[in-house]
């Protein structure tokens, strides 16, 4: 199957069946496949931070603890020191993060995630995102949960100044999503193929 084919998706598909899609192509990478791509997109996501770094001074980078077959961007930030990950501590509620250092104990979340053990939560300046789809204007499937949204649109009422970086695959790149009324676009998406979308200049954070 090559990249092209991949993208291909039932007409007038749903969420629910883009989800599955993708979510079956990203399993049926081989393990040379995937960590090639990951290679990639770490690659590019490097060099996105070291540039914007070097004219920001962001502190906490918020990360994830990858599962099924995500990306998987720690190594990008394995030097710094502010590093969290996310919690979903209730299904309908935002995320809230913690900080993480290698080799910190870990509980799970409320779907199994490991997360750090420390009852300190931090609000991420630079949030990474996993993207299961995502399109030209930086709208995201992720797993159905809508935690992502929710926390984003909290934070953003709060006034949070941070910038959301979607990372994937780029055969799960599609032109239109068809967002809906609570989707929020990522400020940045990288994939395995460049930064495929940098809006962070326009955004003052
Ligand atoms: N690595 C990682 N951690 C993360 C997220 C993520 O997308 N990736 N999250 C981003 O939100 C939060 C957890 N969200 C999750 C939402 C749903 C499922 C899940 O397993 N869902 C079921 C289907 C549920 C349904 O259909 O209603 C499944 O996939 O089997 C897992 C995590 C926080 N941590
Ligand atoms: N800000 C919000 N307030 C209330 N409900 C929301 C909000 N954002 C999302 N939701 C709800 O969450 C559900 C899942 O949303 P969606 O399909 O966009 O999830 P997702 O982006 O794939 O998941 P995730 O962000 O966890 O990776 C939807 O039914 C939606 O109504």
């Amino acid at each position: 199957m090559n990249d092209e084919t991949r993208t291909i998706v039932p007409d007038g598909a749903d969420r629910a069946t883009i989800r599955r899609h993708f979510l079956r192509l990203r399993r049926e990478l081989s393990r040379e496949d995937w960590q090639a791509k990951n290679a990639a997109l770490c690659a590019h996501l490097a060099q996105w931070w070291t540039q914007w770094g070097a004219r920001r001074t962001p502190r906490w980078v918020g990360l994830y603890w990858p599962m099924k077959g995500e990306p998987d961007v720690r190594p990008v930030f394995a030097a710094w020191r502010w590093r969290a990950l996310p919690a979903a501590v209730a299904p309908h509620a935002p995320l809230v993060f913690r900080p993480w250092q290698d080799g910190a104990p870990m509980i799970d979340d409320c779907y199994g995630i490991p997360t750090p053990e420390c009852a300190e939560t931090v609000c991420p300046e630079v949030l990474i995102v996993p993207l299961v789809a995502f399109d030209r204007r930086g709208y995201r499937l992720g797993y159905g949960g809508g935690f992502y949204d929710r926390t984003l649109a909290a934070w953003r009422a709060e006034g949070w100044q941070g910038i959301a970086v979607g990372v994937g695959f780029a055969f799960a790149a599609l032109p239109d999503l068809h967002p809906e009324a609570h989707d929020v676009a990522m400020d940045v998406v990288v994939s395995d193929a460049g930064v495929v979308l940098d809006r962070s200049e326009g955004v003052r954070r």
